[in-house]
């Protein structure tokens, strides 16, 4: 079993605990469920923004912890003053110690689009997403069938939240470019071995079809890839360790975005 194989196996469980714990009723009838969300599409073209998806990460099976010492508010308010297009903020609890209560608070003092980072396996999970605050939900290609990706997306774009397709591979782009999805993520790091190329956004930049807008994910750490992804067509950049790791993230990020 490989790390996803692992991470989507336990995320099955915790989905069926979730679901006896809070019925689908409950969750739409939180306040937070009725607002209306901020269109990823509509930040990452504003041109006063960076185009960085800015993320919120303590600890992943590839790095370990990464850090654990700040707070959810501080760096995420702090990446949006620096310009971020969206916020990434991981749910997940036992691979990343992330928690559906670090989006609740992430959405209570920030005014742009908050992707829950996640493992989406059951249309339960995009509900849950709005209910939490999320505007975002990601889809990753790899975990999925192609009837589940649509319909995700389906259901997502009915509640009025965008979806972003994470793809690793040509196969995994064709056949799930469906007309629900608002953004193509190309994940720079193989979730099956941990391995990373900026490669993988450079040769799949080619055959994203333009009325799609694309981001490049994962192990960007220079403002010069950024240049070169910014020509290469990309629109997006998500960025968590290069930010994280250091002891003011926020701070990490206004100092990047100086030099794209
Ligand atoms: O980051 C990991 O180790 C990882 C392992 C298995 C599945 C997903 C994983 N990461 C999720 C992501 O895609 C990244 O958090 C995101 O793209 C940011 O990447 P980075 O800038 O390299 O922290």
């Amino acid at each position: 079993m490989n790390i996803l194989d692992k991470i989507v196996a336990r995320k099955k469980e915790e989905v069926a605990i979730a679901k006896a714990k809070t019925s689908l009723k409950d969750l739409e009838n939180l306040p937070v469920f009725k607002r209306d969300t901020y269109s990823l599409r509509k930040f990452l073209t504003d041109p006063a923004k960076t185009g960085i998806i800015a993320e919120f990460k303590r600890k992943s099976p590839s790095k370990g912890v990464i850090n654990d010492k700040v707070s959810v508010e501080e760096v995420t308010t702090a990446y949006a003053n620096a310009g971020a297009s969206a916020l990434s903020v991981l749910t997940d609890h036992d691979f990343f110690m992330g928690h559906e209560e670090d989006l609740i608070a992430a959405r209570k003092v920030n005014q742009i689009p908050i992707l829950r980072k996640d493992f989406m396996v059951d249309e339960y999970q995009i509900i849950e997403a709005k209910a939490i605050g999320a505007d975002i939900v990601l889809l990753i290609a790899a975990c999925l069938t192609r009837q589940e990706v649509s319909n995700f997306a389906k259901l997502a774009k009915s509640l009025g939240l965008s979806t972003l397709l994470e793809v690793h591979s040509a196969e995994e782009l064709e056949g799930n470019l469906d007309p629900n999805i608002d953004v193509v993520g190309v994940n720079n790091r193989n979730l099956k071995d941990f391995s990373v190329s900026i490669d993988t956004s450079l040769q799949l930049a080619e055959i994203i079809p333009s009325d799609f807008l694309k981001i490049s994910e994962s192990a960007i750490s220079n403002p010069e890839t950024i240049k070169l992804l910014k020509k290469a067509g990309f629109n997006g950049f998500l960025i968590g360790e290069n930010f994280m790791r250091t002891a003011n993230p926020g701070l990490a990020m206004a100092d990047f975005v100086k030099e794209i």
